[in-house]
């Protein structure tokens, strides 16, 4: 996949200056974050801190109070199903066979009943190819109850990918399985990222898969001490606390028994998850090259 034209001097995702609030409670606190073509993020965080909120507002399933979300510079509209997401559960349709399932997007997309019969072969053509590089070609007549955990993660990918979507958006997508399938996923998806140069942004409560996974690792957390103008110690919402450059590994988990690795979990892990290590709002250290710290209006 090759970015050319306009699209090119776009970032892929540009988040700036984003509120988000229920009611009177802020959940996610001045988000600025820019994502640029092939990054694989990960988000992590505590509990209640704002990442499924925000990845509903690059969906666009919901609407920020204040900021702007942009894909590929057009602000984010209301959901379509362009917008590939796989999610931990229910990402396939269990009457929809394996094939079928893939295929739903391009259906609900555009007007069957006028689709000249070969753009539609074409579909299956390219929907057959996805399954192959998923390796579920021998099951694209099954039903989802018919595969395992598993496979049924993978159709969701390549049901996912059909859309070409600028970013692929995933929401514990292997949160529901065992622990081998789990790691047999994660190669599967770096490689398939690597292959495929893929923008991924991908939210997970497992820091050790976060810190696997990512080129981009961030941190969004509620735990940090604020004093911009409520008062010391004002806790508005979840921010972005850290955001680190890591080396993805793909074809070997070898680096999960490193030293360094180890480490690096348990650094991610006092910057976002200790409520009693709270990092000052203008100390946060965001390393990354596409990081900036919101200004700080005080
Ligand atoms: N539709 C909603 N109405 C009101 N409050 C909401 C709504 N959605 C989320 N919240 C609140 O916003 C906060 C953040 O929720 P969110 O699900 O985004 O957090 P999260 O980091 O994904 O949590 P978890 O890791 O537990 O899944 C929580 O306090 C939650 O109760």
């Amino acid at each position: 996949m090759t970015l050319t034209g306009a699209g090119a001097a776009f970032k892929k995702l540009e988040i700036t200056d984003v509120v988000k609030s229920y009611g009177s409670k802020c959940v996610l606190d001045d988000i600025d974050l820019h994502v640029s073509h092939g990054e694989f993020c990960t988000l992590v965080g505590p509990s209640g801190c704002g990442k499924s909120t925000l990845l509903r507002l690059i969906l666009g399933q919901e609407q920020s109070d204040q900021g702007s979300i942009l894909v590929e510079g057009q602000p984010v509209g209301f959901p379509d199903p362009y917008r590939g997401i796989v999610f931990q559960k229910y990402s396939l349709f269990p009457h929809l066979s394996v094939l079928d399932n893939v295929l739903l997007g391009k259906h609900l997309t555009h007007q069957r009943w006028w689709m000249p019969w070969r753009r539609q072969s074409d579909w299956k053509e390219e929907a057959m190819s996805l399954l192959e590089r998923v390796r579920l070609a021998e099951a694209a007549e099954k039903y989802p109850h018919e595969l395992s955990g598993g496979m049924q993660q993978r159709a969701a990918i390549a049901q996912a990918l059909i859309m070409k979507h600028p970013i692929l958006l995933m929401d514990e997508p292997f949160g529901a399985l065992d622990p081998d399938t789990r790691e047999d996923l994660q190669i599967f998806l770096l490689d398939i990222w690597e292959k495929e140069q893929l923008t991924i942004f991908f939210v997970t409560h497992d820091l050790e898969e976060a810190c696997f996974l990512g080129s981009r690792l961030l941190v969004l957390s509620q735990y940090y001490t604020d004093d911009r103008g409520n008062g010391p110690s004002v806790n508005r919402g979840g921010k972005i606390v850290a955001d680190h450059s890591l080396k993805n590994s793909a074809g070997s988990t070898v680096i999960k028994d490193q030293v360094e690795f180890r480490d690096l979990i348990e650094s991610v892990r006092r910057e976002g998850f200790s409520p009693e290590i709270r990092q000052h709002v203008d100390n946060f250290n965001l390393n990354h090259p596409d990081s900036f710290r919101t200004l700080n209006e005080y």
